[in-house]
């Protein structure tokens, strides 16, 4: 995708620019941006908006603190800090869009932006349409020739309702193709590397089918527990926060069809058919094919239900496993199994490919179930460390002749871990250059929840058995359950 010069020109509108994303991922994905000139470094500038009285100066402290570090001198970052201006509004009023639209006309003159604007909503979800409502009704868009996109942050609606009313009241003012759905692990390397890895080598995407895979198994896993997000994780929990969204995007990639082209249209058209043929349970199959959970206390570490801000009485789950199935050629019969909680054993997210045993195993009197041969596995670890392990069976070296589990190990050197960027760097830069590869389409994400709600219906009417996994493990035994009754076990366990 070609990106022309004038296309990293922009005027951004940031609402939520007082809290706490825009100071801890947003404003440092700009500045190195701007150091790589993916932004143009003179033609550029921020609105930042939120209702605190600030001045453009107190904005520009907080930009300060937060790319200190980065910083490859004190000038630098002032001169990115100057392209930062701040205004004082409440989003639900509309006069204040005028006033917004009048600042934007007069700094788009300033630094000759063309026209191109960027608004990124990074506010509770609930102003998401009132904001892009307004910036139509009250002539905030740009008319004059540039381009007007709109970055979302999650979460995209709390059900497939409301997610629908949210679409709708976007849909208003801006095109699909303007809208940018923000999903951070869409922007995270390994994740991009399935595509490579699959649609790259005809070894991989030969065997990518039901016929060579016995299952595949997808593992988010946290250390920590809510945090200080207790107030929207248990509005939330694990299904809405990581299932719907994070965990069905990295199930669409693995599961979708090689793309005409490697192009954004080509590749949503694919995820969408993947998802098309997803099947959604009803109820009994959903109780069947998820598994809750709830942390309790271990040691110092309180149970979820005594975390600050955290009602005593919460059946929140902080804690999901479920068994996804496709029904279409290539993956019936193969289970996708899906797993993500807070406060487990350690923290990390990787994706486990299993795949079948040989029909028969000559080296062991030819009986498959009976086989000393170990399931050979692809790995791809996303988080923390990124690498790709293919674990085979080899030859005992020596006199006689055993076999036994060897791996093909692929690490990101430093220096390729140095040029990656973060999430947000990647995804806010695709948004400048208007590719949409790595955001999530409305089809994508209203078929992910019509899944989610049926098994968050079910759940909202049984009262759980809570707390009914410890700290530090790697959740409830139902989890380990769930696979067992295939006759399958998750590649990674604690024994
Ligand atoms: N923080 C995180 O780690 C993550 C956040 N997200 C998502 O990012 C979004 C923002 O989250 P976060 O930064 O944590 O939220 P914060 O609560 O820290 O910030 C909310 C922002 O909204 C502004 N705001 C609230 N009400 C109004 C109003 N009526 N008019 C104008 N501005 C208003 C606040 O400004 P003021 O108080 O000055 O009015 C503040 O800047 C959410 O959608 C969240 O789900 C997603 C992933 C991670
Ligand atoms: O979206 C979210 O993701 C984070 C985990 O992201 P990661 O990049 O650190 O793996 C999760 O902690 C949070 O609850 C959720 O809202």
């Amino acid at each position: 995708m070609t990106v022309l010069a004038t296309e990293t020109r922009a005027l951004f509108m940031l609402f939520g620019a007082t809290g706490d994303l825009a100071k801890r991922k947003l404003y440092p994905s700009i500045f190195n941006l701007y150091k790589k000139n993916y932004i143009d470094q003179k033609h550029f500038a921020l609105i930042g908006t939120g209702r605190r009285k600030w001045s453009d100066q107190d904005l520009r402290d907080v930009i300060l603190e937060s790319v200190k570090d980065s910083a490859e001198s004190e000038d630098q970052a002032n001169e990115f800090a100057s392209h930062f201006y701040y205004m004082s509004h409440d989003v639900t009023n509309p006069e204040h869009y005028r006033a917004l639209s009048d600042y934007a006309d007069k700094l788009e003159a300033k630094y000759e932006t063309e026209g191109n604007r960027i608004f990124y909503i990074s506010m509770a979800p609930n102003f998401f349409g009132t904001v892009a409502e307004n910036l139509k009704s009250q002539n905030v868009l740009s008319d004059n020739g540039g381009f007007n996109r709109l970055i979302i942050e999650k979460p995209f609606g709390r059900d497939y309702k409301t997610a629908e009313e949210l679409n709708n009241s976007l849909g208003k003012s801006f095109n699909e193709d303007q809208v940018y759905r923000i999903d951070h692990y869409l922007g995270k390397e390994m994740v991009q590397n399935i595509q490579a890895l699959r649609f790259g080598n005809p070894i991989m995407e030969s065997v990518w089918n039901n016929k060579y895979i016995k299952n595949i198994q997808v593992t988010l896993s946290e250390k920590l527990g809510v945090e200080e997000r207790a107030g929207y994780y248990d509005n939330s929990g694990a299904l809405r926060d990581m299932v719907q969204n994070h965990i069905m995007q990295i199930v669409t990639i693995l599961a979708m069809e090689e793309p005409v082209a490697f192009k954004d249209t080509d590749i949503r058209n694919e995820k969408i058919r993947a998802l098309r043929s997803l099947r959604i349970y009803d109820k009994d199959e959903a109780r069947e094919n998820f598994v809750r959970g709830q942390y309790g206390a271990k040691g110092e570490q309180r149970d979820y239900r005594h975390e600050d801000d955290v009602p005593t009485d919460s059946n929140t789950e902080t804690y999901v496993a479920g068994k996804l199935m496709f029904d279409n050629q290539r993956w019936a019969g193969t289970p996708f199994y899906v797993r993500t909680g807070k406060m487990l054993a350690d923290k990390f997210t990787r994706i486990d490919v299993v795949f079948k045993k040989p029909l028969i195993d000559v080296f062991d009197a030819g009986d498959k179930d009976k086989s000393g041969l170990d399931s050979d596995v692809l790995t791809l670890f996303v988080d923390p460390v990124q690498k790709v392990i293919l674990h085979l069976n080899g030859k005992v070296p020596g006199q006689g002749f055993t076999t036994k589990g060897i791996d093909l190990t692929h690490v990101q050197s430093d220096e390729d871990r140095k040029n990656t960027p973060e999430p947000y760097e990647r995804l806010i830069h695709d948004a400048i250059k208007g590719d949409a590869t790595s955001f999530a389409s409305w089809q994508e994400v209203g078929r992910a929840w019509k899944l989610a709600d049926v098994v968050r219906n079910l759940w909202d009417t049984e009262k759980p058995d809570f707390p009914n996994y410890t700290p530090g493990s790697m959740g409830p035994k139902d989890a380990d359950d769930l696979l067992a009754r295939d006759g399958n076990k998750w590649v990674f366990t604690l024994d």
